[in-house]
């Protein structure tokens, strides 16, 4: 398989990414979310819940989530955006140097009309995800196709499959490595943009352009109990580390915003 598939996942539709070289990702078109990221050695490096919901009823809980255009609660609309809960469209797909890539795209008229009304822009989204080797690339494009300046935040609220998260350590940061002891939901501001993240042996190598920020989440035991789409003890096996861009910043008319975030497994 050397081009990417149609291909279901839950009951929801996808797409199949699969590079010459075995890597593969798999991405659901509700919220353009990767769900599955394997390397070209096979190894799975997403975490996904085993409650998720599937079937586009609510967010998926795990994977990569497309957060836009509004980061969790800090707006009036919808928590964390509405990217990640409607059906977005594959623009394109194939193979190119850089292994398998797709682009999906979401713009106002994928809106219901609840949506629009609350959030009354013209706006084009295009995210392109590509695998290649140990590597997974995403690129998040924000335009403004409407005659008046807006405001968005983005992320990339990626859930990262780990063996303990009490083994969990983050760099790039802070000046010490960053460690997971309990719950911890942490912003952290003009951020350098490469970031390391290893767990006993294994290691990650993030690093983003365009996304100022990032956030490191993790809910700790007794938040995971409560949420109803996470066994209480899958806290254990992630955390998220998204490349985000808080602000919010403004995007004139006709402007266009460009994100980039490459995940390399060592
Ligand atoms: O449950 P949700 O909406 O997917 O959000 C999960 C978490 O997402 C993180 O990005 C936020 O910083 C947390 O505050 C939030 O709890």
């Amino acid at each position: 398989m050397t081009s990417p598939e149609r291909d279901t996942f839950g009951q929801l539709p996808a797409v199949r990414l699969a590079s010459p070289d075995g890597a593969e990702a798999i991405v659901t078109l509700y919220g353009a979310h990767v769900v599955s990221w394997k390397g070209a050695r096979g190894k799975e490096h997403l975490f996904l819940s085993r409650r998720s919901a599937l079937d586009g009823s609510r967010a998926i809980r795990g994977g990569v989530p497309v957060i836009f255009p509004q980061f969790a609660e800090r707006g009036a609309g919808m928590r964390h955006g509405f990217a990640r809960v409607l059906p977005w469209h594959v623009e394109r797909s194939g193979v190119d140097s850089g292994g398998a890539y797709a682009v999906f795209v979401l713009d106002e008229t994928d809106l219901p009309p609840a949506l629009a009304s609350a959030w009354p822009h013209r706006f084009a989204l295009a995210l392109r995800v590509a695998v290649h080797g140990n590597e997974l690339s995403m690129t998040l494009e924000v335009r403004n196709t409407g005659a008046a300046a807006f405001p968005f935040a983005a992320a990339l609220h990626t859930y990262h499959l780990v063996d303990n998260v009490a083994a969990v350590r983050i760099e790039g940061l802070e000046a010490e490595p960053v460690v997971i002891r309990d719950k911890l939901d942490q912003v952290y501001q003009g951020i350098a943009g490469l970031i390391a993240m290893q767990c006993g042996t294994n290691a990650l190598h993030h690093e983003q352009s365009g996304f100022t920020d990032a956030v490191v989440w993790n809910p700790g035991a007794a938040d995971a109990a409560a949420l109803s789409d996470l066994e209480d003890d899958e806290y254990r096996r992630f955390v998220c580390i998204e490349p985000a861009l808080l602000g919010p910043a403004t995007l004139e008319a006709g402007a266009v915003w460009r994100g980039e975030y490459r995940l390399k497994a060592a």
